[in-house]
Order: C-alpha cells, then structure tokens, then sequence
C-alpha cells in the first residue's frame, strides 16, 4: 500500500512553512514514523526534514518524489512536541521548521555519522549478513548494502540500537570498569598462597570478596576500600580481576557526592499551597499556579514535594529555573531528592553531556528535568507538572528566532497533558501578578520565610551626601563600617555591583569625543582586563586609542565601574579580606562558576563580589551582608519594565542575607533614594510595588494592560529598511481598530549594528484580532525582499526594549 509522509522541510521561509508531501518508498512502509527526520529531495538537492503526519493520500496534483532515506530509527520528536511546534511558529510569527531545530539538542542539528550497535543477540546467519560479524556497523555502510529496512526490523525487536556520532569523532563515552575474577573459593585459595606480610594484597582479596560480581572502575574500588592505586594494578596485573569496557552517559556531575534528602516537614503556608496543587494533580487538572513566595520562604522544598508526588504517580515532571541560578547548589536540592531519575539541561554542558542527558530523557530513563529555557522541550512523556521558578526572569524568552517565552511553552505543555504550571517567584512578573488578580492563574502565598525569620533590614545610602561629604569612592561610609564589623566577626558579605544597562566607555577629556564602533551605532566599551575596547554588538575589537582620533588629544577619561576596578578599590580598604570576583571574566571557563561559590560556600572568602549573576539562588547561612554598590542604572534605561527590573534585583539580592541563624543586613547605595522602586524593595512591599507599578503601567498604556508586539525592519542600506518600515506602518495603520496604538516607526535606539540599519514600530493593542493575520500577510509578501538582505521580524511581548 503507497503511503505519504508529510514533511517538514530543512527551507526556512514563509512558503516553505507547511508540510511537503513525499511518497515513503515500499521498503519503509510501516517503518517510518512521525517525528523522525528524513532526507528529502528538495528542488535540485538534498536536505533534511521531520514527518508531522503519515497519510494514505496526497492532494497534490503533480507526481510525488520519494524520500531518500531515514535520518533517525526512532521519532527524536514526539507527537505532543510536533503538534507544539506548529502552534507555536504561528503564535511567534516562526517558521515550523525553526521551532522543530530548537527543540533538539544540538548533536542532533551537528552533521554526524552513526552506525548501528547490537543490544541482544540475534540469529548468526543475520548477524554476518548485516553485522559481516562485527559488533557495529556504520550508517553508510548499512546503506550500501541497502539493509536498513532489516535494520529497522531488529530495533523494533529490540535487538539493535543506533547511536549517533558527531562529525569531531565525539563518541559515546567508554570506560574501563573491573569486576573480581575468581570465586569466593578461589579467593580463599589464592590468600593461602600470600605470604604473611603481603597484607595490602590480602584487604584487596578481601575486597574481592565483597564485591563478588558488581562491576567498578578503579578509582571506586580505591575508595571503597581504601586502597591505593598500586594495589589495585597489582590485582589486575595477576589477573584477580577482570576488565571490560563499558558505554556510559556522559555525567556533568561526576564529582559529586548527594546523599539522599527526606522530605521536610511543611509549615502551615507550604502545606496549602502544596494541597492546592496536588489536588489539580490528583484530578489531572490543568490550572496554572502563581506561587509568591518571600527569599527564603522554602518554594524549593514545595517543589521538590510535589514533584514527588507525581513520580509516585508514574509521571514526569519538568523543573525550569534560569541559566545563570541553575548553581550546583540548585541542582543538588534535586539530584538529592531524586538521584539518577534527574536529568539536568544547561548551556554549561558540552553537546556530548547534552546529548546524553536528553537521551536519558527520551528513554524514560530520568522523569524528573531540571534545567534552563530550552529543557521546557524536553522529550518527557506522561507529564505531571511544569515548574518555572524566578518566573519573573526575562531570560525565559528567547531574543533570537523563535522568540518562544518558556512560559507560554509551559502552560501549553500543561494543557496538553492536563497538568498543573507552577510560576514561582519572590518577585512575581507584574504580568502574572496581575493574571492572578483577575483569577486567570491560582494565587499561592508564603509570606515568611522558614521558621518566621525576619526580613533583613535594608538601609539606603544616599550617595549625593557622600559625594558632598568629598567621599568620591564607590563605597559610603556605613557600608565601609559594615564590611568591617563582618570581616571581624567572622561573616560573610555580598557586594553586588549592578551592570544592567550599564557599560564602561572612555572619553577624549579635551574634545568629548566617545569612541564608537565602525559597524554599530554604539560606544565601544572599555575592558579592564585586556585593556581593549570592545563592541557589545558585533565584537569588533580595537585597542586603546593613543591619541584622540577626532582632536589629537592625549587625555582619555574612563567612565564606568567594572567589578575589576571595584575589586581594586576593596583591596585597598581591606586589605585583609579575602575576595572572590564573580562576573563574565572570572566564569568564563567551565565549572568556574560551581567553583567559585563553592569556595564561598566553605568559606574560603570573605566576600563575594559579582553582577546579577549572584543575586539568585544562593542559600547560605553565614551570609549576613548584602551590599548593592550601585542600585540606580538599571532605573535609568529607556525601558519601561526597569522599575519594576530594579525592584526585583534589590529584592533578590536583599533575599541572600539572613537566611538561617544569623540575622541578616542590606545596604542599598543609590543616587536615587527617594524612588519608589527602592523604597518598596527596602520594606519588601512586593505588593505596594505592584499597586503603584500597575497605576503607572495604566496610565503609559503598556503591559499587563496592553499587548504589544514589535516590528523590526533592517537592511545594509539605510533607505530601503526606512521605505519597507513606513510600508508596514501605512498597513498596520489602515487596518487597525480604535483603541490600538502604534508607536513610530522609529529608528531603533541602537539604529545601526553589524552595518545594517534597524526601524521599528510597536503595537499596543488590547484587542486586536485581524492583527495575526495583517502581520502574517506582511511576511508572506516580503519573501522578495528577504532574498535581497532585508529583513523583517516580529517580537511578540518583548522583553527587552532598547
Ligand atoms: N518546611 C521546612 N522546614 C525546615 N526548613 C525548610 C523547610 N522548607 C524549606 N526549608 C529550608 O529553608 C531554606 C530556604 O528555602 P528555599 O531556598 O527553598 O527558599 P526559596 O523560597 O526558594 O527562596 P529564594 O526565593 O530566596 O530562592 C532552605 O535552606 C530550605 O532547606
Ligand atoms: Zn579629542
Ligand atoms: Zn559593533
């Protein structure tokens, strides 16, 4: 019987952003299923593409061509995701296509080999044919001979298995691991042979013993039983033991020891919030939960609960937190709770660990996700609960195509599977806070921390008066008294130096002159450590200018605080202290980060000193001093989420000090004391901020009131861009209700990057239901111009405004 895949083709365009139809030639009948990839004839070449559908029939008119061959033995997408993907590249204004590619680790978009290996025996005649008497047999070589319908046959019979090699010769990760060689008896006999004063070799027979037929590598031998590595070697060089090679994930968490935790007794608000939860759970209810929790109220502990719950249930559960709070010590919470049934996704993890933990996943080997925004497509089935923690993060949204929120992605998974979504924050997004007040999301509260600690005290320094009083460093007084008052008693500080909208840049003291990138409408920003200027947007590097390029001028002024420069300046005022430096420089290297705090942790410094990236998810109990160097630049960007970006950070970062037994402090510097975004951060009136925050919000017409999406046009040449965008405008304009509000078309407030030229226009719209389809229209037609290097994009809700 002829049967039709429907193909999602490797052509990222507007026309190309539907299923092709392609015949499944007779061999593979039966065999192919959706979601796995195949190679498509497409115009004169080849190219990759997924089944969404097998079909019986095709509408097209013309004659069909055949699909060249599988890319996969089993679907890497599944039905749920498939489905997902096509929803989503219509709701983002995506191609279907991109969406498919995001959803996969990378190993699996890498050009790759594979070969087929044997999980089982089979027949011996069938194992020369195929196998020619090999334990594997390459992809390429399966094709030549043309067996791969055979293939297809064994894995559905669970007799082989395919595994993909990366082009770099990655391959799936062997070790050498050794098991006794010699009964219990014959270990009596070979002891009687030892002579009396060969008593390392006798504890190691004794080992032997122990162990009977449980394999080990080396070194776990070693530190079971306390041996040394020569000991070791000398068995196996008498051949008491045995070795052998043995496949294993790669596990970015080798080194680490968990012990396993036990639920915690809930307190009184855990409690109703984990029922609440459960019973969705129970009923397998869709619902999504908003749980506003205070720093250190234990939202954690009612995550790692719930999820319990649903393991009990036999289902699976996915764990979202942001990259850059997705610490060791995070991970650790989970991986103690459940051990090896988790799987941890992050950008820290080499494509090898990556492809193994997804793996992991797609085997039901691991229910339980933990990781940043792209886990959100990790291949579970079965779901039981979405959790998003630090809902508020606006790393959930990807920048770049697709721009997915990780948030909508969660509540249509949640839906999809008819299981609850828990947003949890201390400092929930004023979208979602205001989604509950209307009841569209399920409000939770913690609103103490454990066992009714207090709130740190926050005191703000208003640094006009330092400045008055001639002090011209970046640290006031009383935070140098406060530092001082730690060092002695032994505790711990966190100084966070605040980089949001915020660049160090140098200037000609003579002439003004700012240096600016060539490719882009920006100032270079000036690098303390290579001593370089550097362009944030496209990379281009320049040294130092010697002379001022405009004037001639040889006095530069540098503007700016790094973390270095901060550094610097602590050193001088304590010498004693022991400082850890946490910013981009000091994590760029694999596992800095993890090391970095875990020396902290131990106490092997006295002070963190970071960027954002200290503000979350630190819990540790001789913390008892957070100090904000600088608390205003983020309040001064064109944006007008930063209020509410501000209030957040002072809040996090406040939410390190105090957390266990020691009562804990902030100092919060700023330039602009009077603030309300400041002021609520220091009473930890999360719920005040959201009042005044939302009148304001009210009043400028912007989210959660409005929905705004943002157009953005850009070309090499400045004018085509500038025609296409007013083109835009005059349609949007035409075809939009009362009520809507289209702002521009502007230049983009970094108008020029990489040499092309950026406008924008943005709607704000309540409701707005022609315009999906106005927008979509607009893409469709500019499929000419995208050929020619214009390009047209389209920001639902976007973040970040510049
Ligand atoms: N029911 C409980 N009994 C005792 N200790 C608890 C309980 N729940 C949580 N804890 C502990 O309280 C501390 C704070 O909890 P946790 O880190 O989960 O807070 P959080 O709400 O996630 O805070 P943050 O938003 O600041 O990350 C942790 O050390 C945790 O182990
Ligand atoms: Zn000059
Ligand atoms: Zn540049």
């Amino acid at each position: 019987m002829k049967q039709i895949a429907k193909v999602i083709v490797d052509v990222p365009a507007m026309q190309t952003n539907r299923p092709y139809d392609y015949v499944i030639p007779l061999n593979l009948v039966q065999k192919l299923e959706i979601g796995m990839r195949v190679e498509v004839p497409f115009g004169s070449r080849s190219i990759q593409g997924f089944i969404t559908e097998i079909v019986d029939d095709s509408n097209y008119d013309g004659e069909l061509k055949e699909i060249v061959r599988p890319l996969d033995i089993e679907p890497v997408l599944t039905e749920e995701l498939l489905q997902l993907g096509k929803d989503m590249a219509d709701r983002i204004y995506s191609y279907q296509i991109y969406c498919y590619q995001t959803m996969l680790p990378t190993m699996l978009k890498a050009k790759y080999s594979k070969e087929f290996f044997l999980t089982d025996e089979i027949e011996e005649a069938l194992w020369f044919d195929l196998f020619e008497g090999q334990d594997t047999l390459s992809w390429e070589r399966a094709l030549e001979k043309g067996v791969l319908p055979q293939l297809l046959d064994l894995k559905k019979r669970e007799k082989v298995d395919l595994r993909y090699l990366v082009k770099n010769q990655v391959k799936s990760k062997k070790i050498k691991v050794y098991c006794s060689a010699m009964s219990w008896l014959q270990i009596e006999e070979e002891l009687e042979t030892l002579p009396k004063n060969a008593s390392k070799q006798k504890e190691l027979l004794h080992a032997l013993q122990k162990i009977e037929d449980q394999w080990m590598t080396k070194k776990e031998f070693q530190e079971q039983f306390d041996l040394s590595a020569q000991t070791v070697q000398t068995g196996v060089n008498k051949r008491w033991l045995k070795e052998e090679e043995k496949e294993v994930y790669r596990d970015p968490l080798k080194n680490h020891h968990f012990s396993q935790t036990e639920n915690k007794q809930l307190n009184d608000a855990q409690t109703e919030a984990f029922n609440q939860v459960k019973e969705a759970i129970e009923n397998n209810e869709h619902h999504v939960f908003l749980l506003k929790g205070v720093t250190g109220s234990g939202k954690t502990e009612v995550y790692l609960q719930l999820i319990g719950d649903v393991l009990k249930k036999g289902k699976t559960a996915l764990m979202l937190v942001p990259e850059i709070a997705l610490t060791p010590q995070m991970v650790r919470h989970f991986k103690e709770r459940f051990g090896n049934d988790v799987a941890v996704m992050h950008s820290g993890l080499s494509a090898g660990e990556k492809y193994d933990e997804w793996r992991k996943i797609k085997r039901g080997e691991a229910h339980v996700v933990v990781g940043a925004r792209s886990s959100i497509f990790s291949p579970v089935e079965n779901l039981g609960i979405v959790i998003i923690d630090e809902e508020h993060e606006t790393t959930y949204k990807q920048e770049d195509n697709p721009r997915y929120h990780a948030r909508n992605v969660a509540i249509y998974r949640g839906k999809y599977n008819q299981c609850p979504v828990i947003l949890g924050s201390a400092t929930p997004s004023l979208e979602s806070r205001a989604r509950a007040q209307k009841n569209v999301y399920k409000l939770l509260e913690l609103p103490d921390r454990i066992n009714a600690k207090a709130m740190p005290e926050v005191q703000i320094v208003d640094m006009r008066e330092e400045f008055q009083e001639n002090n011209r460093g970046n640290f006031s007084r009383v935070l140098q008294e406060k530092i001082q008052d730690r060092l002695q008693k032994k505790e711990q500080s966190v100084l966070l130096l605040n980089r949001r909208g915020y660049s160090s840049f140098i200037m000609c003291r003579d002439c003004g002159y700012v240096l600016e990138c060539p490719n882009c409408d920006i100032s270079m920003t000036f690098h303390m450590d290579t001593k370089g200027m550097k362009c944030h947007y496209c990379g281009h590097e320049k040294p130092v200018p010697k002379t001022c390029p405009k004037c001639a001028g040889h006095q530069f002024r540098y503007y700016g605080t790094g973390t270095q420069k901060i550094e610097k300046e602590l050193n001088e005022l304590f010498p004693e202290a022991r400082i850890i430096r946490m910013d981009v420089d000091t994590t760029r290297k694999k596992g800095a980060h993890e090391k970095l705090l875990d020396a902290f942790g131990k106490g092997k410094a006295d002070i963190l000193l970071g960027t954002q990236m200290i503000a979350k998810g630190l819990d540790f109990p001789n913390i008892t001093l957070v100090g904000v160097i600088n608390a205003d630049t983020s309040l001064n960007l064109p944006d007008f989420r930063s209020s509410e970006k501000t209030f957040q950070l002072l809040t996090q970062v406040s939410g390190r000090a105090g957390r266990a037994d020691l009562v804990g402090e902030v100092i919060v510097q700023t330039f602009n004391p009077e603030h309300y975004a400041i002021e609520y951060a220091k009473h930890h009136n999360y719920d005040g901020f959201y009042r005044q925050e939302m009148v304001l919000r009210h009043h400028g017409g912007y989210p959660p009131y409005y929905f705004t999406t943002q157009i953005t046009v850009s070309d090499a040449d400045e004018k085509k861009a500038q025609v296409k965008i007013y083109e835009i405008n005059a349609m949007i304009r035409k075809q939009m209700g009362e009520g809507t509000i289209v702002l521009g078309p502007s230049k983009s407030s970094i108008a020029k990057m990489n040499n092309r030229y950026y406008f924008q226009l943005l709607v704000k719209y309540k409701n707005e239901p022609r315009l999906h389809d106005v927008l979509t229209m607009i893409l469709d037609q500019s499929q000419k111009d995208n050929a020619k290097g214009l390009y047209i994009s389209i920001d639902t809700e976007p973040v970040n405004f510049f």
